[in-house]
């Protein structure tokens, strides 16, 4: 399949290289802004494919994206250190008035991928300037939160993360919210598990994570400047679940009419995701506080999104 990428600075190319190694696309074409920035990379990256998977790796104008089955959009400015996602919304809101329309002109059947900050806001613009059916315009949203949680859960346990299963819920954000209670190791559930072991998921060892998972990338942008290598991978994951129609459950963004009486947001959810895009929307189970304080996080997006109206 043919992969567009619309945005070649440190989340664009580090998606580019995860598709790359996965061998989760035959074609990868780069646009950018910066025409020399998006050839570069394309070269860059083009140097990888003879030690892994056949692709042709590219850059160009918006035409080279004509054909791609998904446009990623990596386009946009990211966080400065200690900034919020939620910042960057009027900044990036002007990015896609451009960046979308010219898109839809030569990629009208891609799904789209939006992985620009506020990521969920994002995704209801996207909507909105394609003209696309909302299942075929997906945020990566927690994907990458979820990929936190389980790898600190399958630390803390002393398992591989693919054997957690447990889901960051809601806004890519601050207001995001981890289901402890629907979490599981292999079939048990995380707690009965880690109280198994001898490792009991105190309020400590619970609070410990859940800083960890909602101020990762606040830590990491201190450190590094930004956050690239999680997200390209995630993003990656998204494209093969669609090259190949899997059927993948995973939580990514997209407009809902309605969420516990929240109209017309976005917010992650565990989807199934196949070669239409999004296929199902899974409600899961929580206790009273955490379908509280999601019922919150969708409210904190909606009220952000209408400051741009
Ligand atoms: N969804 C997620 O989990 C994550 C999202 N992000 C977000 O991804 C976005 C990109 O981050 P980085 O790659 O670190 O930033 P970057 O600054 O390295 O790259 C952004 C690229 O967008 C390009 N660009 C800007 N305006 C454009 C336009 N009108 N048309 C085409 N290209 C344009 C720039 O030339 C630049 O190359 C940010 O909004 C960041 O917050 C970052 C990490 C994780
Ligand atoms: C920057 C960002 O959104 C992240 O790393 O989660």
């Amino acid at each position: 399949m043919k992969v567009g990428i619309v945005g070649t600075g440190m989340v664009g190319s580090a998606a580019a290289y995860a598709l790359v190694l996965r061998g989760a696309a035959g074609e990868i074409a780069l646009v950018d802004h910066n025409p020399a920035l998006a050839r570069a990379q394309a070269e860059d990256i083009a140097h990888a494919v003879p030690f892994v998977h056949p692709c042709q790796v590219h850059a160009g104008s918006y035409d080279a994206l004509a054909g791609a089955g998904v446009v990623i959009i990596a386009a946009g400015v990211p966080q400065k250190p200690g900034e919020s996602r939620l910042s960057l919304l009027g900044r990036n809101a002007e990015v896609f008035s451009d960046v979308i329309s010219r898109v839809m002109q030569v990629a009208p059947d891609a799904v789209l991928l939006i992985a620009s900050n506020p990521v969920d806001i994002m995704t209801e613009v996207a909507l909105r300037a394609s003209g696309l059916p909302p299942e075929r315009v997906i945020g990566s949203g927690t994907v990458l939160d979820t990929a936190r949680f389980r790898m600190l859960l399958g630390d803390h346990l002393g398992i591989a993360a693919e054997s957690v299963h447990a889901y960051v819920l809601g806004e890519h954000g601050d207001s995001e919210v981890l289901a402890w209670s629907s979490a599981r190791a292999g079939s048990e559930s995380i707690s009965d598990f880690a109280d198994q072991i001898g490792a009991p998921l105190t309020e400590a060892v619970r609070a410990r994570i859940d800083d960890a998972v909602r101020h990762a990338a606040y830590k990491i942008i201190e450190g590094k400047g930004a956050t690239w290598y999680g997200i390209g991978a995630g993003l990656a994951r998204l494209v093969q679940a669609i090259r190949d129609d899997q059927r993948a459950v995973l939580t990514v963004s997209m407009v809902v009419q309605d969420f516990q009486g929240v109209s017309d947001v976005a917010l992650s959810l565990p989807r199934v995701v196949g070669a239409t895009g999004i296929v199902e929307t899974l409600i899961p189970h929580l206790t009273f506080s955490e379908m509280k304080a999601l019922k919150a996080s969708a409210e904190t997006l909606k009220a952000t999104a209408l400051e741009l109206a």
